[in-house]
């Protein structure tokens, strides 16, 4: 395996203006941030309050906000700026994905949802023939515990936000990416499902060799989850490294003002108990149930 990084961020900063066009004043939502992932797959993730400056961030890295300043650079190659060898837009597509925060806004009520996959493949230049694309699809949703046959001719309203959330992740999968960008995956999922959606990126990334950004404002299934952390306060970075060692020893204010935030286990036992009453009232774990048969393998 090349030793190029995967992502190298060196000094970026996105500003834009609050207030009023004449009476308002520039702000930076993110100043200057710098860090490499390294060429050896992993999860990356950034975690901050509400405003830190992390989907922007997460924007720059999948060049759909152009930074103010500062480079980044994919496999050792820019991805911003007017450089000869700037990586293009279908090649870019093919290795960095991304998986947005609400599955019921990614894809049309009206539309079967297999043709989402099947786009992706086609627009990719994935497959050619129906054939292929279908094995494409398949294989992707294999993945993630699901198969083409199971999704077949349904629509949004037929599926759970976990499994939803889960044919996501297999869409950003077709085209064997090297990077996934994952803008707060799980914020809308049930909490009994977080952490089987957490552990399949775990899974992705050691079985397919997939890194991973996972943008997030919960510290512990960032510390669960990341071989690296950074916090993120008011568009910087404040603090980085593996998080046992930011978890044992913050040294931000803002870092132990999130660990604060984190829930006892007697507060994470009083959401498991409340998960558990609702299957006492509905033990088949059918419609509006909070669990699905899916959602429980991984
Ligand atoms: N297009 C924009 N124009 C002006 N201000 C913006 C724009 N996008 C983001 N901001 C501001 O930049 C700051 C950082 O926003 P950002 O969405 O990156 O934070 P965040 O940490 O992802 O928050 P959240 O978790 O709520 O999405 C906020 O003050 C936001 O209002």
């Amino acid at each position: 395996m090349s030793g190029v990084p995967i992502l190298e961020v060196d000094g970026v900063s996105r500003e834009y203006r609050k207030g009023g066009l004449f009476s308002g004043s520039g702000f930076k939502a993110v100043d200057n941030v710098s860090f490499s992932m390294p060429a050896v797959p992993q999860v990356f993730s950034i975690v901050g309050e509400s405003g830190s400056g992390k989907t922007t961030l997460a924007r720059m890295v999948l060049r759909l906000v152009e930074p103010s300043a500062g480079s980044i650079r994919l496999l050792g190659r820019p991805l911003t700026g007017r450089h000869k060898d700037r990586v293009d837009d279908l090649e870019f597509r093919r290795l960095v994905q991304p998986i947005f925060q609400n599955p019921f806004e990614a894809f049309s009520a009206y539309l079967p949802i297999e043709d989402y996959l099947r786009r992706t493949a086609i627009n990719l230049k994935i497959a050619h023939t129906s054939a292929d694309v279908d094995q494409v699809c398949d294989r992707a949703l294999r993945s993630v515990g699901l198969s083409l046959d199971r999704i077949r001719g349904k629509y949004i309203r037929q599926f759970s936000g976990g499994e939803l959330q889960r044919i996501s992740v297999a869409r950003a999968l077709i085209p064997r990416p090297k990077l996934i960008v994952a803008d707060e995956p799980v914020s809308m999922v049930d909490a009994s499902l977080r952490m089987s959606i957490v552990n399949l990126f775990r899974q992705i990334v050691e079985e397919q060799g997939v890194s991973f950004i996972y943008i997030t404002h919960d510290l512990s299934t960032a510390y669960y989850l990341s071989d690296q952390v950074s916090i993120m306060n008011a568009g910087r970075v404040v603090e980085s490294g593996v998080p046992t060692d930011i978890l044992d020893r913050p040294t931000h204010n803002y870092t132990r003002e999130l660990m604060a935030a984190i829930p006892t286990v007697e507060e994470r036992w009083g959401e498991f108990a409340a998960i558990d009453a609702k299957y006492r009232t509905n033990p088949t774990g059918q419609a509006g149930a909070p669990m699905h048969q899916t959602d429980r393998h991984a």
